[in-house]
């Protein structure tokens, strides 16, 4: 049997009378690309988030590795091997594209330095930063002050940081929001190469990209999970169709 890396049980999260998860149970296994998608306010940022542990379910548990990490917040969910990217860039723009990811392997591994130039003169954490920069292509921009980078090497630069925690396994909430086609062609081609390493769960609008890579797809629709299934099973799917893909195709 595959190996389950990552599962919900049973998530609900309400905000006053606003359901925006229900009864959410799925899972994400070794070696795949499972993608999230459905309409706006369907949920899916919500889920994430109690997911990485930012916010806890009303009920439901989700575990990691075997273990229920319901109670635990972002930090240990991280130390533990649960790598992000977020729809909202969170780099420090005025740090090089280096600092950033030492700041990521810093942030994965613990201890204490007084001053930052002390940080980046750290053999093991500037290693294990320019192995992530070479594995997404950016080993030559290591210098380069982050907002000198382009909008698709930012979203490079947080796999990167993702990367240094040396993930096993990896939530990203639309990775691919603002690139142009050239930009979600290589990362498309990243994220499938990642997959082998980590799997991925994948909240992304772009289908495109979640039809080319995603091994299953879920489908939510307010806060609940209506299908889950491989491309072809998914775009076959008549309650699908009608409650989401549908509606795209019209419009
Ligand atoms: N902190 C909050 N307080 C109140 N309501 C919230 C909060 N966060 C989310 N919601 C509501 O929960 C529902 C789900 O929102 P969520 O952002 O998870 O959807 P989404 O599928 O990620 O949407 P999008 O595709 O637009 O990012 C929405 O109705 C939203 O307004």
């Amino acid at each position: 049997m595959t190996e389950v890396v990552l599962q919900t049980r049973g998530i609900s999260k309400a905000f006053g009378a606003v359901q925006a998860s229900t009864e959410i149970s799925l899972d994400l296994r070794a070696g795949e690309i499972h993608a999230l998608i459905g309409p706006n306010g369907a949920g899916k940022s919500t889920l994430i988030k109690q997911i990485a542990g930012n916010l806890a379910p009303d009920s439901g548990t989700v575990q990691f590795l075997g273990r229920d990490v319901t109670g635990l917040g972002t930090v240990a969910r991280a130390r533990m091997g649960l790598g992000r990217t977020f729809q909202i860039s969170a780099l420090a723009m005025e740090h090089t594209v280096l600092q950033n990811a030492v700041l990521g392997a810093l942030g994965a591994r613990g201890g204490v330095f007084r001053f930052f130039r002390d940080v980046m003169r750290n053999r093991e954490l500037t290693e294990v930063a320019m192995q992530a920069l070479e594995r997404v292509g950016l080993q030559d921009q290591a210098a380069t002050r982050t907002a000198e980078l382009s909008h698709g090497q930012r979203r490079q630069l947080e796999v990167a940081v993702a990367l240094t925690l040396g993930p096993r396994a990896f939530l990203m909430d639309e990775p691919m929001a603002g690139l142009g086609a050239e930009g979600s062609k290589h990362l498309t081609g990243l994220l499938d190469g990642l997959r082998a390493e980590a799997p991925i769960l994948l909240v992304e609008h772009d289908m495109d990209a979640v039809f080319a890579l995603a091994d299953r797809i879920s489908v939510l629709v307010y806060g609940r999970v209506i299908a889950t299934g491989t491309g072809p099973e998914i775009r076959a799917n008549a309650e699908v169709r009608q409650a989401y893909l549908g509606a795209e195709d019209a419009a």
